[in-house]
């Protein structure tokens, strides 16, 4: 087994959850289906709650922001506008939103307030890969805070970790950053989660399967390793060479442990 020494400076892991704590294939057969097939009813019996305008208003927002982009599909303001035309344009748009794995803060929103009927009624249970819960409790009794670093909401994040397959497991997580804090490809967003938690950059370890993530982490003077799972996107031989790899949290290696 290869093993990646955590530098001693890092008193914070940051993980990202898709292809990192959880298999790709639960987000893409499971959560990504349930909102596709959901989301016309959802609107329909949700539509006059001031959460879900909310949630409409920041997709209009959105496209209104995406209306250079190719197939984009407009939401129309409420006034004078058919509901069932609206409606379908909001379904239209998550349809178009999702099938180019766009992770705009409006869209995750959305997703995250759908998904709540599921967990909390006991019909969905996120996945978590089997190293995660054992690694996350020895970073933990070793002293290191745990954060998770996503694009799906906070909301989501928590329903996740709330209601899986091991269990609530919410209390192992010391806090939740989402798309709101910036996107996960730029190096500003590492910074600012690293004032929000109060410590410096390179105190951080950030893991992630996406070398994007990794590179802007790392330009922010984060530490990051670069996590192989089945069914993750491979990896180019260069960056293969360049970044830490690894296929479980336990081959992460603390001197403290
Ligand atoms: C609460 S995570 C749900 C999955 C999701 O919507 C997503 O976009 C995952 O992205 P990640 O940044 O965790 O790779
Ligand atoms: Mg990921």
């Amino acid at each position: 087994m290869v093993v990646v020494s955590v530098p001693a400076e890092v008193t914070v892991i940051l993980l990202d959850i898709e292809g990192t704590t959880t298999p790709i294939a639960f987000v893409k057969d499971t959560l990504f289906p349930y909102i596709k097939e959901n989301v016309k009813e959802y609107l329909q019996t949700h539509w006059d709650e001031e959460e879900c305008q909310e949630d409409v208003s920041l997709l209009r927002k959105q496209a209104e922001e995406d209306a250079h982009l190719d197939g984009v599909v407009p939401i129309p303001m409420a006034s004078g506008s058919d509901l069932q035309q609206m409606i379908q344009a909001v379904v239209d748009n998550v349809y178009w939103q999702m099938s180019h794995d766009r992770k705009t803060t409006a869209l995750k929103q959305l997703q995250g307030h759908m998904w709540k009927a599921a967990f909390t009624a006991g019909r969905m249970k996120a996945e978590f890969f089997s190293d995660v819960v054992p690694a996350v409790k020895r970073w933990r009794e070793a002293g290191m805070k745990v954060y998770i670093y996503s694009s799906g909401s906070v909301e989501a994040q928590k329903l996740l970790f709330g209601h899986s397959t091991e269990g609530d497991i919410l209390e192992l997580i010391d806090g939740h950053f989402d798309t709101k804090i910036g996107h996960k490809v730029e190096s500003e967003s590492y910074r600012k989660i690293a004032d929000s938690i109060g410590c410096l950059t390179n105190n951080i370890l950030f893991l992630t399967d996406v070398t994007l993530e990794a590179s802007a982490a790392e330009e922010a003077d984060v530490h990051v390793a670069v996590v192989v799972r089945p069914g993750n996107a491979g990896l180019t031989d260069d960056e293969k060479t360049y970044y830490n790899l690894i296929t479980s949290f336990s081959e992460l290696y603390l001197p403290s442990t």
